[in-house]
């Protein structure tokens, strides 16, 4: 067989991998085990501090490790240098040099690397014109539009041509609208070049958009990882619940649930005693939001009052609307409800 038609099934392994930054403070990153399947696209999501950005580092050879192995296509990197790695990095804004050329931007490494003027510029070139940028190789980044400064930064990270690409950030600096356009481009280009992508973001939104594995962090530790719909329809814990969004976390007497707002039912209260499970509650807020409207509730279960939110399609809430005030009952099917570890 030929060795170098083998391709393997990870592109990235975490063994145990744990980064405390001083002694006898709490490891930044908790012994950590990761897999990321080759050529795939995954996603560290988690709130401020969690250790995405630390694991990232990690891996990119930009912070030490304390313990632990890593493995990249079944080589063990953890000591190797960074440009020894077969990663690269794309930083939050593209930390493009603004004195430098597009083209020059994007020859940067290679110049590091003693590469000659005329073959680094015709891989620059061409790097360029396969991000589409070609006719604007002499540009410098202040004369670029956001979208295009991520394209060179792109061009630029694929210049050493990684196996691995990661991305802090990548999109964080930029608004909203082009966020989204550019979120679109990223998750295109990691499909053509076939490579395998990393990238941290505190935004559930943006991991769903992009992931084909969101690794969910907290606390140093990963609570949960798996693909978007399977993190956002079965959270694993209170925690990823109340992370992700739009879920209620329900206290029962066989333990804490977490149920979509959009799988809550709800029915006008018939002022008899609820025996049957469901939990009454009042409305105290109705947000119209276009195709849904959000009500927001106080409702009592097993364990008290808690906030609780209802997304109703508005055909369903104009044929029977709700008001501030309104007690009501709510109830949800077995199936939308799901147990959630401790
Ligand atoms: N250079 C450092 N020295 C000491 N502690 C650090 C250092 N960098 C990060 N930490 C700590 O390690 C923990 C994880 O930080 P990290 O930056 O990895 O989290 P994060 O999830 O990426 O957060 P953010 O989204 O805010 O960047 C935090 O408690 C942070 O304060």
């Amino acid at each position: 067989m030929d060795a170098a038609a083998v391709v393997p099934a990870y592109a990235v392994e975490l063994v145990h991998l744990t980064k405390r930054y001083a002694p006898g403070t709490p490891p930044a990153v908790d012994a950590i085990d990761l897999r990321i399947p080759a050529a795939s696209y995954c996603c560290l999501l988690g709130p401020s501090g969690c250790g995405k950005t630390t694991t990232l580092r990690m891996i990119a050879g930009h912070e030490s490790v304390s313990a632990g192995d890593i493995l990249l296509e079944n080589r063990n990197i953890t000591l190797l240098g960074a440009a020894d790695r077969g990663t690269a990095m794309m930083f939050q804004s593209f930390a493009l040099f603004p004195h430098l050329s597009a083209l020059d931007n994007v020859a940067f490494s290679l110049k590091m690397k003693g590469v000659a003027r005329a073959e680094r510029h015709q891989r620059a070139q061409e790097l360029l014109e396969r991000v589409a940028m070609g006719h604007l190789a002499q540009r410098k980044p202040g004369e670029l539009s956001g979208g295009q400064q991520q394209r060179v930064a792109l061009a630029r990270a694929l210049i050493t041509q990684p196996r691995v690409l990661l991305l802090d950030e990548p999109l964080s600096a930029l608004d909203p609208f082009l966020r989204i356009q550019m979120r679109a481009e990223l998750r295109r280009w990691q499909k053509e070049l076939g490579l395998t992508f990393i990238h941290v973001t505190h935004s559930q939104e943006e991991a769903m958009a992009l992931a084909d594995q969101i690794v969910v962090m907290n606390q140093g530790r990963i609570e949960q990882v798996g693909r978007p719909r399977e993190v956002y329809n079965a959270p694993a814990t209170e925690f990823i619940a109340r992370f992700m969004g739009g879920h209620n976390v329900l206290a029962t007497s066989a333990g804490k649930l977490a149920v979509r707002n959009d799988h809550m039912l709800i029915a006008p209260a018939t002022g008899e005693a609820l025996d049957n499970g469901n939990l009454p509650g009042t409305v105290t807020d109705v947000e119209y939001q276009g195709t849904y409207v959000l009500l927001g509730l106080r409702a009592r279960d097993a364990a008290g009052e808690r906030e609780v939110s209802v997304m109703l399609p508005e055909a369903q809430f104009a044929a029977l609307p709700y008001a501030p005030g309104d007690a009501v009952e709510l109830s949800w099917l077995h199936d939308n409800a799901h147990p959630l570890l401790a």
